[in-house]
């Protein structure tokens, strides 16, 4: 094997390694997605933040509920709070990037909403300033972290602390735990099969 090959080979190994130990989060999943469940059934929504790669995911997940996952469906109300570069950078702009989600969740958040947010270090201040908006406006509170929750664990509804401390790691975690949340809203959702 060359040496990109045993990188490779290692790094999958990992993501194994990972991946098996994501049994020891599995109820925090479950009590996220019966979050969603219900915020959604009442007439909520489910809403997303992050930055870089979990800004990315922000939006894939957003697209599930919106989209369809696996089922056909109605759409289920998502947004990622990620999308709209006029307002991030006017927010950003005049008030601080630090305020880029928690101002549009003062606009467009409602009480029964949630809002998950994915960020590796659980430090990241626009993601702490949306969850303390949220948590003032009613809206549950999910953390996608990884092992070092950060600033998000006592903002938090519900964690998922990812048992991992490299960013990339956690992240495709992260994503993974995603498709499960709205694979389960969806199958909760969906109408029953004739
Ligand atoms: O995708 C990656 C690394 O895999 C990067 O873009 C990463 O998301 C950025 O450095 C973020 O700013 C990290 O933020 P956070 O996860 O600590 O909240
Ligand atoms: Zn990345």
């Amino acid at each position: 094997m060359n040496n990109s090959t045993d990188v490779i080979v290692a790094y999958f190994a990992e993501t194994a390694r990972l991946m098996g130990r994501l049994e020891g989060i599995a109820s925090q999943v479950a009590q996220a997605a019966d979050a969603c469940i219900a915020a959604l059934s009442c007439g909520g929504k489910v809403m997303f933040c992050g930055n870089g790669g979990s800004a990315a995911d922000a939006q894939h997940l957003a697209a599930e509920l919106m989209g369809r996952f696996l089922y056909e469906r109605d759409p289920l109300p998502a947004l990622a709070l990620t999308i709209n570069t006029s307002a991030l950078t006017a927010i950003g702009n005049d008030y601080g990037y630090e305020h880029i989600f928690a101002r549009q969740i003062r606009g467009i958040g409602r009480n029964g909403d949630v809002l998950v947010g994915l960020s590796t270090s659980g430090h990241s201040a626009n993601v702490v300033k949306a969850f303390e908006v949220a948590r003032e406006m009613g809206i549950v509170t999910i953390a996608l972290t990884g092992a070092t929750c950060g600033a998000l664990e006592p903002l938090s509804d519900i964690l998922i602390p990812v048992p991992h401390g490299q960013t990339n790691h956690i992240q495709e975690a992260h994503i993974t735990i995603g498709h499960l949340i709205c694979g389960i809203a969806e199958s909760a959702l969906r109408p029953p099969r004739r």
